[in-house]
């Protein structure tokens, strides 16, 4: 079955599995050996871990941009080694929302057209996105506004690089928001703003999380976020090629 013919899935099934997973980047040490690994449909995930512990290596796992060297890596109740290239970047487009670390913004495009882009690769997000609005770009704009970034219709003319960084980081959530993907992968986006706007962009993000239902994964080095996470997975203490005490 090709990925965007996935079944909506009930709760039970979760959005995460791995089993038996070890990954080394070529001509390295090991770098992530994870016996297990669950998430369920609506958690909103920390993963925390030092600079250099794998974090980034670990979301290209899930989303089958990495191939592990052994073990099972499930998204949505398909273990990706059963699916070609294809249907793996079908799975990733059509099923998983990300905001990338240095946001990867198109600047010669505007805000709107940033956030529609991910339609443009999977016909499920647009048709999702058309479900709940009259037009795209009224989906864009509900989304941008919702995020904060409403109100002013200057902002919304200026290129994206002509944006701050917390403006971009809102265009990035509403990019990875749209169409509703069931999986929202964040790698570490907030580490350049302050602690308030810190935490106001993730109290945003959740909501948008939870009206999407969309389980979140958000990866970060940063201790002072745990507490607004429904779970906290420490990265060093999953994982047996790196365990605690051997990452400084
Ligand atoms: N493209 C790559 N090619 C080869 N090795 C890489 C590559 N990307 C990462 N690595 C190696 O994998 C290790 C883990 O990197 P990774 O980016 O997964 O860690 P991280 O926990 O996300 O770090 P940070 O918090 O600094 O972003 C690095 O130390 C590096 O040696």
């Amino acid at each position: 079955m090709p990925p965007s013919a996935i079944p909506a899935q009930g709760d039970a099934t979760p959005v995460i599995s791995m089993t038996g997973v070890t990954f080394a980047w070529p001509g390295q040490a090991s770098l992530l050996d994870i016996e297990r690994l669950e998430i369920a449909a609506g958690e909103r995930v920390l993963i925390r871990g030092p600079s250099g512990s794998g974090k980034t290596s670990l979301l290209g796992l899930l989303g089958g941009v990495l191939l592990p060297n052994q073990g099972s890596i499930s998204v949505l109740g398909h273990p990706l080694e059963t699916l070609g290239n294809a249907e793996r970047d079908h799975l990733r487009s059509d099923h998983i929302g990300y905001i990338f670390q240095m946001f990867n913004l198109l600047p010669y495009l505007s805000l709107v057209e940033n956030v529609v882009l991910p339609t443009r690769f999977s016909g499920r997000r647009k048709e999702r996105a058309l479900g709940s609005a009259p037009s795209l770009q009224a989906e864009a704009l509900r989304l941008l506004e919702h995020l904060g970034l409403g109100g002013s219709p200057d902002l919304l003319d200026k290129p994206v690089s002509a944006l701050s960084i917390g403006q971009q980081q809102r265009v990035a959530a509403a990019r990875a928001l749209i169409g509703a993907p069931e999986l929202l992968i964040a790698d570490e986006p907030t580490s350049a703003l302050d602690a308030d706007s810190r935490e106001r962009f993730l109290r945003l993000l959740f909501d948008e999380c939870a009206a999407a239902h969309s389980t979140l994964l958000f990866v970060s080095h940063d201790r002072s976020l745990e507490p607004l996470f429904s779970r906290v997975i420490d990265l060093p203490q999953l994982n047996r090629a790196h365990p605690r005490s051997t990452i400084a």
